[in-house]
């Protein structure tokens, strides 16, 4: 299929996910299961929106742990800033309707232990079909390192069924449910 109607259907399909919450559980407890995430210091991942997997249990979880948590504000030229998020932190509402936090240079944060990347596909080999701004994209391209997506059981496919182009960057691990 080609990536605008792909999106189109998986938002369709992730918005009346009866299992969502069921599913939800699942993949938390794969996460907290990884020495990856045990192990992190410092975990990067995103304020969710409704369709995506709720990312406040993972923030409170990343929090009760001593880590150090990091969210993603989009920045001029599709690049993405990544801000740390404490139970302080106030968040804005930007155009896209995304919560982020307020940029302020010298916290920006490019490096995390895990880095847990959003998106609406992926494949068990760690192909990705974002939400088309190509953000992730761009940021790995730059700064490599060890990355993470959670699979919802509409999300994950065998293989891809989208065209992966020369830029996509693999995820190194992508956990989904077990149906
Ligand atoms: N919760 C969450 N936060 C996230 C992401 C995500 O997937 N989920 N992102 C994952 O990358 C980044 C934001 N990604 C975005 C992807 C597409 C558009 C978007 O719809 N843009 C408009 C207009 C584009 C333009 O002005 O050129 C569009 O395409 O219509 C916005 C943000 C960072 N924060
Ligand atoms: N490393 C890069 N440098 C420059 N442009 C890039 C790079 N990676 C991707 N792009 C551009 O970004 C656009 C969107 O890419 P794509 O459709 O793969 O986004 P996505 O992975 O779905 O989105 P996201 O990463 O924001 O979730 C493409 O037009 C592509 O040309």
């Amino acid at each position: 299929m080609d990536k605008a109607a792909l999106r189109q259907a998986l938002i369709k399909q992730l918005a009346t996910l009866p299992t969502k919450t069921a599913e939800e559980q699942q993949l938390y407890q794969q996460l907290f299961a990884l020495p990856q995430w045990q192990k992190a210091k410092s975990v990067a991942l995103t304020i969710s929106q409704a369709i995506e997997v709720n990312s406040q249990p993972l923030i409170a979880a990343a929090w009760t742990a001593g880590k150090n948590v990091y969210v993603p504000k989009v920045m001029p030229q599709r690049q993405l800033a990544f801000l740390p998020y404490t139970k302080t932190t106030r968040l804005i509402k930007s155009k896209f309707g995304l919560c982020e936090p307020a940029y302020q240079a010298d916290l920006v944060q490019t490096k995390f232990d895990l880095l847990i990347v959003p998106g609406l596909a992926f494949t068990s080999k760690g192909q990705r079909l974002g939400f088309g701004g190509g953000y992730y994209d761009r940021f790995l391209a730059q700064h490599p390192q060890t990355t993470l997506s959670l699979a919802l059981s509409p999300q994950f496919y065998p293989v891809a069924d989208w065209p992966v182009e020369p830029f996509d960057i693999r995820i190194d691990q992508v956990i989904t449910v077990s149906r």
